[in-house]
């Protein structure tokens, strides 16, 4: 499991897992019920099958023998449906819970677990949860059934059924090993198929990149030792089935010879019918194969438990509440953002962003600058409370932003983005997201046509209604961030951050837009990350980071004189610094 956490998973929280959701008991004890009574039926089954070869060829005998058969084909069905119907409800009901997990998750978390490994625990990991369950009842069925025969053996021959007694320590004794080597399987194929995943989910989404860097061969190469450690697991699952179909005809075998020798015995000593050792071994056979089950279904126990370690670890894990927390007050656009000595790491001990104090004035255009990696886009995920400052305080007004309700804060962002994801679907639910009625064209035809988006919109194949392809793969960079600035526009934040938002746009366009977008948000707070000095200069307030920390803030001409990294990169694009002659 390379990719994916192990952590301690006590029996415990394995158990507790399905108390975590509604586990339909009624479908599974039916089918108990019925497993109780198709064990009768195959008793009556093997009395049959014995007054037969006794030489009872009566038609009652032979009615009732297919008579029997009937049930027991009928009752396996029932089985089956029931057991089958249970085991979906049971990976449906757990595969939702993990679904709502995985979108409360702590930002933190999702990083930390990778997104892959989420997908796969999604995936593969969850269907281990009907197996447990639909495994727990067949174990007590296999069990009933155990003693069941193992009564009726010991009412037909109580001598013979005590020799039987000897065999069972050698069969305790294979089962535990060849049990334990087949839980080792489980759990080989089971990290392997992970593995695959993990490997190809990541893979096959990065295709493009893939290909622009020439790496086809050697992603050909990692892929198939992803696809070779399958295969390897497969031949030693292999392995193992012969291994334990050999261990099952050795035992068998012990017995039938065991039974023979015995049985001549008591047959000389005139204690059994001659065909008692026929009879016997009818008996001995339907032991036999509910040890065999009762020894199977606790290996699939165990195995599963391996398997639904990181499922069971995440869904115990920490979890987000959209709905926690204070509602904010009306009328939140009418107030700053302050930052109150903030700091932030994504990693503890090695801080991000440090100390920061300064106030993001409402109504007003605020640019952040700095150099790269220096916290800019990370601070627009703290306002938004993605993450939480590990000390310090940011404010919306005087509502502190760590004790307001997650889900009515980040309504109050539209987050622009250099790569903004957009969802399979047609243009205007890309436009809508956010939007939680059915998407009103008229606002979305205005948001297209304020992000010039309109007119490429409806050149498309089926205008509005045109699906975007995953991750909108089928349009072009430029045109996807014109949809991400257009579903800016349409829900019309109270606060607009803008990351790079204009990085694929060309110049024109992108000066264009944000003009556009300030005009309309006009009295709305945008907070705009960019490196082009254009678009800076004419904000109301430059925030200035240099290695997280807050060298400035100030409007241009202050910082022309206050911050040395501005006049820099004012001087690197070539604009002429007071006093100085321009670059170009
Ligand atoms: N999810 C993450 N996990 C761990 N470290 C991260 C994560 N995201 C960013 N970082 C680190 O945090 C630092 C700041 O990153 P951030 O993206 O905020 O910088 P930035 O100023 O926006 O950079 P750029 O101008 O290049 O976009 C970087 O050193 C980066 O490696």
């Amino acid at each position: 499991m390379k990719n994916k956490q192990k952590a301690k998973f006590s029996f415990g929280a394995y158990l507790s897992f399905f108390t975590r959701f509604p586990i339909p008991w009624w479908l599974f004890l039916l089918s108990l019920l019925l497993g109780f009574a198709n064990t009768e039926v195959v008793l009556a089954v093997s009395n049959y099958l014995i007054r037969i070869n006794k030489g009872e060829l009566y038609n009652g005998v032979i009615i009732g023998y297919a008579l029997m058969n009937v049930f027991n084909a009928l009752l396996s069905m029932l089985i089956n449906l029931t057991g089958g119907y249970g085991s979906a409800l049971v990976t449906l009901r757990a595969r939702k819970l993990l679904w709502r997990k995985i979108l409360h998750l702590p930002m933190r978390e999702v990083e930390r677990r990778q997104p892959s490994a989420l997908i796969s625990g999604l995936v593969n990991d969850i269907t281990q949860a009907s197996l447990v369950v639909q495994m727990a009842f067949n174990t007590i069925v296999s069990l009933y059934s155990f003693f069941r025969c193992c009564w009726e053996m010991y009412r037909f021959d109580g001598t013979l059924s005590l020799y039987m007694l000897l065999l069972l320590p050698i069969a305790v004794l294979v089962f535990a090993l060849v049990g334990h080597l087949q839980y080792q399987m489980m759990l080989r194929r089971y990290d392997s198929l992970n593995v695959m995943t993990t490997f190809f989910s990541e893979h096959i989404s990065a295709a493009k990149h893939v290909k622009a860097q020439a790496m086809e061969d050697l992603e050909v190469t990692e892929g198939l030792k992803a696809i070779d450690s399958r295969y390897k697991a497969d031949l030693y699952y292999a392995f193992m089935v012969a291994v334990q179909m050999l261990s099952n005809s050795l035992y068998n075998t012990i017995g039938t010879i065991v039974i023979a020798l015995c049985g001549s015995d008591l047959i000389r000593q005139g204690k059994m019918p001659e065909t008692g050792i026929n009879d016997f071994s009818t008996y001995k056979g339907r032991v036999d194969q509910y040890t065999a089950e009762v020894l199977t279904h606790y290996q699939t126990l165990k195995g599963t438990q391996g398997a639904l370690q990181y499922v069971g670890v995440l869904l115990d894990g920490p979890e987000e509440d959209p709905q926690a927390g204070d509602p904010l007050p009306d009328k939140q656009t009418a107030q700053d953002i302050r930052l109150e000595r903030v700091s932030f790491g994504y990693i503890p001990q090695q801080p991000v962003l440090h100390d920061l104090s300064f106030t993001i004035p409402h109504g007003k255009v605020t640019a952040i600058i700095g150099n790269n990696g220096s916290g800019k886009s990370t601070l627009l995920k703290l306002l938004q409370g993605i993450y939480a400052p590990d000390s310090g305080r940011i404010w919306l007004g005087s509502t502190p932003v760590d004790e307001s309700k997650p889900c009515e804060l980040r309504r109050q962002f539209g987050y622009i983005l250099q790569n903004n994801p957009l969802f399979s679907g047609s243009v205007r639910d890309n436009i809508a997201y956010g939007e939680t009625g059915s998407a009103d064209q008229r606002r979305v035809e205005q948001a297209a046509r304020l992000a010039d988006a309109d007119s490429f919109i409806r050149q498309l194949p089926n205008g509005y209604d045109t699906d975007v392809g995953a991750a909108g793969a089928l349009l072009s960079g430029g045109q996807r961030q014109r949809i991400a600035i257009a579903r800016a526009l349409y829900i019309r934040p109270a606060y607009l951050l803008m990351d790079e938002a204009g990085a694929s746009l060309d110049h024109r366009s992108d000066a264009a837009i944000f003009r556009t977008v300030r005009e309309e948000l006009k009295g709305h707070t945008i907070i705009v990350v960019a490196h082009d000095m254009r678009t800076v200069m004419d904000a109301d307030l430059i925030v200035v980071l240099n290695h997280g920390e807050l060298e400035a803030t100030g409007t241009h001409d202050e910082l022309l004189a206050a911050s040395p990294t501005y006049r820099d990169y004012l001087k690197k694009q070539g604009f002429a610094l007071p006093g100085e002659e321009a670059a170009k």
